[in-house]
């Protein structure tokens, strides 16, 4: 018997609904991530990542709609789940890490009172036992002093800080899935390293899969295990990471790759010419 697969999106369809027309903006697009896998997607700015994401979580803004595909979670179809369970869904199975860490937080509020009400909204535990899961958890993603770093507030922590709360709070519900949507794509550079790292160490260690979707190829070069590169909302390359770069067949993908190469290309000329930070 086949290998049931994770998640499995099969020919998915999104459209914007403006007065007198429609746009697809996702076009048939199919793809499975299998337990413990990363798969990376893989695009250039308004290709139709996001929305992807967005339509897993059944989180299409207003005027966006899913018209087509089905999308199942372990063999389960996710059509037709009340908001009860949507909302139980999000969290307990499957996590969302997003772009700017700092827009997930509200800024009245300490790390601590997000941490400790996520859980008990996701009806994990008590007050207190909520707090030593969410002590356990900073430091497991290597923030120290997790004791204070309850007590204060997101302005308080870097960029990066807040991106590894995020996915201490995702991890302490043990979700199946995270979807990371440019995990990294705000954060300075040491930071951006740190945090792909500590994905690749929370699929190790826990075993999640993680659906990582970056407009840079060296960052799904350096986590992903497959790629799909898509292109004005379609898929026009799906592969292994490791043939997808070996063998770039589409256009669209060789021209990705050759953007990488000259950005390689210059950061190496301006580092023997003595200069990492300013162009020459
Ligand atoms: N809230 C919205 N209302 C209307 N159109 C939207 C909205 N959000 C996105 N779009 C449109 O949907 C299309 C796909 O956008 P999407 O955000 O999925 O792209 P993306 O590949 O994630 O881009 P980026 O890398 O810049 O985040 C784009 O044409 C975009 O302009």
């Amino acid at each position: 018997m086949a290998k049931q697969p994770l998640l499995a999106v099969e020919d998915l369809e999104v459209i914007i609904k403006r007065k007198d027309k429609v746009i697809p903006i996702v076009r048939q697009i199919s793809f499975q991530i299998d337990k413990g896998e990363i798969f990376g997607l893989v695009g250039e700015s308004g290709c139709g990542k996001t929305m992807t994401c967005l339509s897993i979580l059944n989180l299409l803004p207003t005027g966006i709609q899913k018209i087509g595909g089905r999308i199942q979670l372990a063999g389960k179809n996710l059509e037709g789940l009340s908001t009860a369970e949507w909302r139980k869904l999000r969290g307990d199975r499957i996590a969302l890490i997003m772009q700017n860490p700092m827009s997930a937080f509200d800024a009245i509020r300490t790390i601590g009172d997000h941490f400790i009400e996520t859980l008990l909204a996701h009806g994990k535990t008590d007050t207190k036992a909520a707090r030593k899961i969410s002590l356990e958890y900073l430091e497991r993603v290597g923030l120290p002093d997790a004791g204070l770093l309850l007590h204060q507030y997101p302005f308080e922590l870097s960029g990066g800080m807040l991106q590894r709360v995020i996915i201490a709070i995702a991890l302490a519900q043990k979700p199946d899935l995270i979807i990371a949507d440019e995990p990294t794509t705000a954060l300075d550079a040491t930071s951006q390293v740190q945090i792909l790292d500590l994905l690749a160490e929370v699929r190790r260690e826990f075993g999640t899969s993680i659906l990582l979707i970056s407009h840079d190829l060296g960052v799904i070069a350096r986590l992903a295990d497959s790629v799909a590169v898509m292109y004005k909302g379609q898929f026009v390359e799906q592969d292994s990471v490791y043939q997808l770069f070996f063998n770039p067949c589409h256009p669209y993908t060789q021209s990705l790759m050759e953007a990488r190469r000259s950005i390689g290309l210059l950061r190496n000329r301006r580092l023997s010419n003595g200069s990492s930070t300013t162009a020459s």
